[in-house]
Parts: C-alpha cells; structure tokens; sequence
C-alpha cells in the first residue's frame, strides 16, 4: 500500500486527486492538504509520496520541504524555470533514494502530443503552439505549451533549423504571442474550455497539425496515478511523465 498525501486538495484538480486516490485499491489517501495546512502534516501521517497540484509561487517550496521530509513527490503544478529545476536537482544529492516527478500534463494524448511534436519538428519550416483553457487559469502560456515549444525548439537547433520566417516588423500589441525558445506561443482563455493545444506546422503547399483535448480533468488521472505507483522506481528528478512510459 502506498500512502498518498495530496497538497492543493481543494483545488479542480486536487479535489479529483483525491477522488482518484481514494479510489485505488493499492494507494491510501493519508492527508488532503490545502492553503491552511502545514506541509508537516504529510510526514505526521507517514506519506510515502505527495501530489502537489498548487500555485506556482508555491510548488517550489513544497518539493524542497517534501525532500527535507523524506517523501517522494509527484508535481503537475507549473510554473516551473530552469533555475527552480536545477535546485531541486541539487537539492536531491542529499536524498539519493527520493524520485521527484515534475510533469507539465498527465493526460496521455498530453504526452503523447509533445512528444509527436519533438519529433515532427526537423521536418517543417514553421512551428507555432496554440494553447486553449479555461480563463480561471492564472498562468500563461500553459506549462504544457511551454514544454512543447522548448521540445520543438530542441529538435529544431539538433537538425541546424534557424528559426521559422516570419516578416513580422510592425507588432505593437504583441498580436505575434510570446517567444518561448524562439517558437511562437499563443494563449487563449476562454469560457467552456478546459486544456486544449495545438501544434501547428508548416512547409511550402503542406500543413501538419497535432491536436489534443481535455474535456474533463479525468483525463489526468491515470497519469498522475501512474506518477504515484512509479515515483519510487525512479530516484532523481524526472521532467515529464513520457519518461516513465515505454515511448
Ligand atoms: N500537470 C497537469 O496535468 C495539470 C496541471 N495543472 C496545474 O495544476 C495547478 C493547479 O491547477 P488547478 O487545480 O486548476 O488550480 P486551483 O486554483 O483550482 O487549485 C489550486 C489549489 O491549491 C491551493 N493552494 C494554493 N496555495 C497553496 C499552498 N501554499 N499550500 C497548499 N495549497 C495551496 C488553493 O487553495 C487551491 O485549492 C496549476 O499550476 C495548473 O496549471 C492543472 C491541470 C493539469
Ligand atoms: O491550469 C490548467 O488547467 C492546466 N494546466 C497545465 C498547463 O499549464 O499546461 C496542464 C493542462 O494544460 C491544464
């Protein structure tokens, strides 16, 4: 059994959490915490492994706090720069028996889209992401955007792609989106959705395009279940759930 202690239960996604937790016959749902609640309460209840699904400001803190704590952590909060990765990966040469999963999105076409679109990457000469969600949200570009472009971005500069054409000289309101690795990323928030990306690509006379959708937060949960079972199989810090998958 796998003890489970879940930060940001009153959240939309925390309240799923625990409902998914709950409902699994090999996980116990030892401690739901929220804004009021001290960390330290994880350890009182013996957690072998914590969700985190928070606030930016927050998750980082957490995560240091849960190593200190002995407790694997399983993150889909984010907000997360390479600076706050690297000192978490610091941080876990203290505890090299901890796993910490950072995953921009747990759903599986999630994964799966942004893996597709690392490896659709060296073959168009334009790429632009579309992120759509629920205007509740409070960060943007999305993490799941931000991971695909720099996925993109990665892939692009490994096959000696410059950067996509783009005549844009005249831009004042920003219409072009932002830059995140030289990709152009465009949010949307809009009433009715919940996360939605496109991947746009393009060459002369052809266009490529990868699509994928959560209707529901359900969609998350068998990834972030399968974060839980697997954390401790995996000792370090782990960016994106796709490393735990046979891809
Ligand atoms: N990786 C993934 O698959 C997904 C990630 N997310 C991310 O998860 C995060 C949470 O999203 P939502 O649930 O929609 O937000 P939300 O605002 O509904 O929930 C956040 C919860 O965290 C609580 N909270 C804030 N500060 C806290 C603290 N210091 N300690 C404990 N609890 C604290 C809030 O009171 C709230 O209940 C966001 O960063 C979002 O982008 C959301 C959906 C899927
Ligand atoms: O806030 C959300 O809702 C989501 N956040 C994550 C992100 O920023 O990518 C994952 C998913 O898109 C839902």
């Amino acid at each position: 059994m796998i003890n489970v202690a879940v930060l940001g239960a009153a959240g939309r996604m925390g309240s799923h959490v625990v409902q998914a937790v709950q409902g699994a016959e090999d996980l116990e749902l030892v401690a739901a915490l929220d804004t009021d609640d001290d960390i330290a309460a994880a350890t009182r209840a013996k957690a072998h492994v914590a969700i985190d699904f928070t606030v930016p400001d927050a998750t980082e803190g957490h995560v240091h706090a849960l190593i200190d704590a002995g407790i694997h952590a399983v993150v889909g909060t984010t907000g997360w720069t390479s600076d706050s990765l690297s000192r978490v990966e610091e941080h876990l040469k203290e505890r090299p028996d901890l796993g910490v999963l950072i995953a921009p999105n747990f759903a599986i076409g999630a994964v799966l889209a942004m893996r597709f679109a690392a490896a659709a990457a060296p073959y168009f000469e334009s790429a632009e992401v579309v992120e759509l969600h629920h205007p509740d949200k409070v960060d943007a570009p999305s993490g799941t955007a931000i991971h695909t472009a720099r996925g993109i971005a990665a892939a692009r500069a490994a096959a000696g792609l410059g950067a996509s054409p783009d005549a844009t000289s005249h831009d004042p309101d920003g219409a072009r989106g932002a830059s995140v690795d030289g990709v152009h990323v465009h949010a949307v928030r809009l009433r009715g959705m919940v996360a939605h990306e496109e991947v746009l690509f393009g060459n002369a006379g052809e266009a490529f395009t990868i699509r994928t959708d959560s209707f529901d937060r359900v969609s998350f949960m068998p990834g972030v279940l399968l974060g839980v079972r697997e954390v401790a199989a995996h000792p370090g810090l782990t960016v994106g759930l796709d490393r735990y998958m046979s891809l």
